[in-house]
């Protein structure tokens, strides 16, 4: 591998600002941002293929299309071959447009129904002028009409249906249409949006080997994204984990399957179907909850509201669940989701609201699982700011429980270290933030 990296994505930003309803107008309705990706940054060096993965929604193919530049980044910079992506206009665009290409997640709508896959292939060398010199006796619609019957076979079609549309040709066979689109300007670098998801597990192998000789026919540079480990494990040369529009984790793809460092990580592997006979089909639901909203992300570590290894403030003596209950109940009141109202119905006391052991024994019932204990200063700590509930004062509630149990996985959002197998996490070394200029104490990594 070259110690120099073909593309470089240096704290990529993209938040999706939705146009605001007219009842957001008339509400006067401050519209959130969707934070899709968030101060992503890794390198991909060339002739690798670095895997991108991570759950649904986690902002993979928005880094993809936004390094790539069909989308425009709300921040930070990528690299390509050293020139600055965001910065190309011109010629430079335009050759940095045939260096780099994408093949999408789905073959059905990805491709025009309208035009033969002859057409297809051949249209981004019409859109971008090619072949500049024809060879001798041909035109350039003839050329590029040859140039894509190469291609069509070289992907394993055959030439002869190059006059054929979209429509007569089965899933697989689409998504090397697709394949044989993105290679047609000849580039360096191609990102692959998913690009066996939406096909039968019969397909998906050959797709992949397909994807793996071009690799090694092209010198090819891929950025492999993907939702599903299983299929990672065997095309990458390194994986990137993404959790909420940030990267928790990245390193060669056999010590984040055998040695992941991320409880995100681990967790996600865990909830692969084991491959050993004993634990065949097993899915371990090892990740608790949905993924929080990129619209409001949780402050500091983007995982740590479903984290099962938050770390508590270093005086505070208490196991990770009662850790995790104490947190999820300040969360709760923060949130706005605790209603008091309905506790003391609940008690059957909503009027007077006298019989404060009922609506506490009420609360309990409620934000607490049958397992809950706490002792010492911890449970003092909580029984005043359940008080403070009884009393109907929530923030002193908050600010009574945030005193003690405060983690630094939610003030603080972990970076990744400059080293080869960086984790993003409180667990582990972290680099030091910068300081905020003009600002004692307050640092660039605070949320
Ligand atoms: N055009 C858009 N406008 C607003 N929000 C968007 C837009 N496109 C994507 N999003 C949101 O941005 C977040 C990241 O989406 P993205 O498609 O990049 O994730 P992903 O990891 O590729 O997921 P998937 O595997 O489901 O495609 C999601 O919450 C998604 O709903």
């Amino acid at each position: 591998m070259s110690d120099e990296p073909l593309v470089r994505v240096e704290e990529l930003k993209k938040y999706y600002f939705e146009r605001d309803t007219l009842l957001d107008d008339l509400l006067r309705r401050e519209t959130q941002s969707v934070k899709a990706v968030d101060g992503v940054s890794f390198d991909v060096f060339p002739g690798e293929t670095l895997g991108l993965v991570g759950e649904s929604g986690c902002g993979k193919s928005t880094t993809g299309e936004t390094l790539l530049r069909l989308r425009e980044a709300t921040d930070g910079q990528v690299y390509f071959d050293g020139e600055p992506v965001f910065d190309l206009a011109g010629d430079d665009l335009t050759e940095f447009r045939r260096r780099a290409g994408i093949v999408f997640q789905d073959p059905f709508s990805s491709l025009d129904p309208r035009m033969t896959v002859g057409e297809i292939i051949a249209e981004p060398l019409r859109v971008h002028g090619l072949p500049e010199n024809p060879p001798q006796g041909l035109s350039k619609g003839e050329a590029r009409r040859e140039r894509a019957a190469d291609l069509l076979e070289r992907v394993g079609l055959s030439a002869g249906q190059l006059d054929r549309y979209p429509h007569e040709f089965s899933g697989g066979q689409r998504q090397r249409v697709g394949i044989a689109r993105a290679l047609a300007l000849e580039p360096e670098f191609v990102v692959l949006d998913e690009p066996v998801s939406a096909l039968d597990v019969s397909v998906q192998a050959q797709v992949l080997n397909l994807l793996d000789d071009l690799q090694e026919e092209f010198g090819l540079t891929y950025l492999f994204i993907a939702h599903d480990l299983s299929v990672v494990r065997h095309i990458c040369d390194r994986v990137a984990v993404m959790y909420l529009g940030n990267v928790a984790e990245l390193g060669p793809t056999d010590d984040i399957f055998d040695d992941p460092q991320h409880p995100y990580t681990q967790a996600l592997l865990e909830s692969v179907p084991r491959a050993a006979t004993e634990e065949h089909g097993r899915r371990v639901e090892a990740l608790r909850g949905d993924v929080p909203s990129p619209r409001n992300p949780p402050s500091g570590c983007r995982f740590r509201t479903r984290c099962p290894k938050v770390i508590a403030p270093e005086d505070v003596d208490i196991e990770q669940e009662a850790y995790r209950e104490v947190m999820d109940l300040r969360d709760r009141i923060e949130r706005g989701e605790l209603n008091l109202d309905a506790l003391w119905e609940s008690a059957g006391d909503a009027d007077a609201r006298e019989d404060r052991p009922a609506f506490k024994r009420e609360l309990r019932e409620e934000v607490f699982t049958a397992d809950f204990s706490l002792s010492g200063e911890n449970e003092d700590v909580v029984e005043s700011a359940i008080d403070d509930l009884a009393d109907g004062e929530t923030e002193l509630a908050t600010a009574t429980l945030r005193d003690r149990f405060e983690s630094v996985c939610e003030t603080r959002r972990p970076a990744l270290q400059a080293i080869d197998n960086p984790v993003a996490c409180h667990l582990y070394d972290q680099p030091d933030p910068p300081e905020t200029p003009g600002v004692p104490g307050e640092t660039a990594g605070d949320d």
